[in-house]
């Protein structure tokens, strides 16, 4: 079985002062135990958001990195320094960085690379824009950014991979996919991952829903059999949200 997993992507959200009371709210508030939570805050907040998790089961992820060690790349942060604060995931390839930060398949899977390199888990966002599904080409799109995200990368790796689909138009608009129409695009990216890797190594790989989810919904999204989490955006942003997404 898979264990659930419910991340907030804080975005460009929350300065230390704010991250802290956040995090406390959300440490301090019952948590269901059989659920991965998981928050992806700004740099600015990394090390201070770690010190305050200290002994609990929350875990900590940056929204993006460099993939290389170190050089010349002015206002980058490498895997070595997220690896130093003792970050556990990292975000790659929102569709907020490949629509506004130039972000390309490739540099996806050049990250995705050296995340795992340093044992960091890669949280790998894929998803189709609005016109995209208006022509029906949703599946291509989907399936393109899969194989690219994981073109030479090991088998071995898949079960510390964690993809998320999230619909452009369903990131902040408050419009989500139907559950349908989720679980069935969760179920094809684990079937993309099937035809290279295998079906056993593919039912190791957690799936998660993004866009719009809200403690309204989670229940029913949830409740489908390929969904196995959620990355969710606004609703990371109040303690009291989170914590009902936790215990959906
Ligand atoms: O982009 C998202 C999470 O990465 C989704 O954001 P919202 O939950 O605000 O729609």
């Amino acid at each position: 079985m898979r264990t659930p997993i419910i991340a907030g992507n804080w975005k460009m959200n929350n300065t230390v002062d704010e991250a802290v009371n956040l995090i406390k709210g959300i440490k301090n508030g019952e948590r269901n135990a059989d659920v991965e939570v998981v928050v992806c805050v700004p740099f600015t907040d990394l090390w201070q958001v770690k010190k305050e998790i200290e002994g609990t089961n929350i875990k900590l992820g940056a929204q993006n990195m460099h993939w290389e060690d170190s050089g010349a790349f002015t206002g980058e942060i490498s895997p070595l320094m997220l690896k130093e604060i003792g970050i556990d995931y990292v975000i790659i390839g929102h569709s907020e960085r490949r629509q506004y930060f130039n972000e390309t398949d490739e540099t996806v899977n050049k990250k995705v690379k050296s995340a795992l390199k340093y044992d960091i888990r890669p949280i790998i966002c894929v998803g189709e824009t609005l016109e995209e599904r208006e022509k029906g080409t949703e599946k291509d799109v989907v399936k393109r950014q899969v194989k690219a995200a994981l073109e030479d990368i090991e088998g071995k790796y898949i079960k510390d991979i964690v993809i998320a689909y999230e619909p452009i138009w369903a990131i902040g608009t408050g419009k989500t996919a139907s559950n349908k129409d989720a679980n069935d695009m969760i179920s094809f990216i684990r079937q993309t991952v099937s035809d290279k890797y295998g079906e056993e190594i593919s039912q190791k790989m957690r799936i998660q829903y993004g866009g719009s989810v809200k403690p309204n919904n989670i229940k029913e999204l949830m409740a489908e059999s390929d969904i196995d989490g959620a990355l969710v955006g606004g609703a990371s942003l109040k303690a009291d949200d989170f914590l009902k997404l936790i215990n959906f």
